[in-house]
């Protein structure tokens, strides 16, 4: 079996009175992108911090490509990582690609390298058009394509992404999960951390629902459906009403949605059965639960956001 590229085990963050992070445990694989949800304040970007070794676990360990991120031992790694923070700033005076190729030079590419590298990432972020102009006169959305090609210097195996679409417009948000696509394909591994969970999940191959600092459920999408054990939805056209004149279908249909039947999972394909053999039937819709409702199920069996700063006894 492979090693995975980072483990958390049983890992824990403390500031005084506060636990950022509870006894957090998982394994991410090469090639395999995370998708990291919780509410404010749930401890997703010290996560984040604990990977890259900025700040210490208080309990547990953390191990990235083997090694203690936080150790001497690991700075050869650290090269191999990307970042992108939540809110990103640069040296507003220098231009795009000084700022680029600046970075690029602190992780290790030669001077020549350097140059060319960061014009092709401005490329593929597509901000080639300012390369020239200071960091200052960037729109948002610039300054967030330019984070992610900070982020993507030198085709890192660890890729760490904070909010990587805010501020971005649609256009760029899909160039931007076709680079995530692209980087996943090539064997990187991905974290990526949002607010914004449409569009996520087709880019995702597990999730991780923090909540105060604790993990609340991880998988796959599927996984944590059927964890979830939320109904599917399903909508026929054409019966007229010979749904809720059958004893057993009309089980599944509420007062509120009448033409829709709500049905557990385990119950789905027999209940598609029964429906498909029914005449008049001219059309059906199946609906699974999105990443969006099943986070909102396991936050609303957590308790609420704003006990973040209870205090320990
Ligand atoms: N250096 C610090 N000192 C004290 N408390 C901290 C420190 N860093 C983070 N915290 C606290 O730890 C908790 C988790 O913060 P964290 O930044 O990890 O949340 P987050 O999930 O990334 O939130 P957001 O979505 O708002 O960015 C918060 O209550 C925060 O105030």
């Amino acid at each position: 079996m492979n090693t995975p590229l980072v483990s958390l085990t049983n890992a824990g963050k403390s500031y005084q009175q506060l636990d950022a992070l509870k006894s957090v445990t998982m394994h991410l694989n090469q090639g395999e992108v995370m998708g990291l949800f919780g509410h404010n304040g749930a401890g997703k970007t010290t996560m984040m911090k604990l990977i890259l070794g900025v700040i210490s676990p208080s309990q547990g360990n953390v191990k990235v490509m083997g090694m203690a991120p936080d150790s001497k031992e690991a700075w050869h790694c650290r090269s191999k990582v990307g970042y992108l923070p939540e809110n990103v700033s640069f040296y507003e005076q220098l231009t795009g690609l000084e700022v680029l190729t600046y970075f690029a030079k602190l992780k290790g590419f030669a001077k020549g390298h350097a140059q060319k590298h960061a014009m092709a990432l401005l490329e593929q972020v597509g901000i080639t058009h300012a390369m020239k102009r200071p960091v200052k006169t960037y729109s948002k959305g610039m300054r967030q394509r330019l984070g992610l090609a900070q982020a993507f210097i030198g085709e890192p195996k660890l890729l760490l992404l904070d909010e990587p679409t805010v501020g971005l417009d649609p256009i760029a948000t899909g160039d931007f999960y076709q680079t995530v696509d692209q980087l996943k394909s090539t064997g990187s591994s991905v974290i990526l951390c949002s607010h914004v969970l449409p569009g996520v999940e087709q880019h995702i191959d597990r999730a991780m629902i923090l909540s105060t600092g604790q993990l609340l459920a991880m998988g796959t999408l599927a996984e944590l459906r059927q964890q979830a054990a939320l109904p599917v939805a399903i909508k026929p056209s054409g019966l007229n009403g010979s749904v809720s004149n059958d004893s057993q279908l009309s089980q599944f249909l509420t007062a509120k949605c009448p033409d829709t039947l709500w049905v557990p999972e385990q119950e789905k394909l027999n209940v598609l059965k029964q429906l498909l053999s029914l005449e008049g039937l001219s059309d059906l819709q199946v609906e699974t639960a999105n990443l969006e409702q099943v986070y909102q199920h396991f936050l609303s069996k957590h308790e609420p956001a704003g006990s973040v700063t209870k205090e320990k006894k």
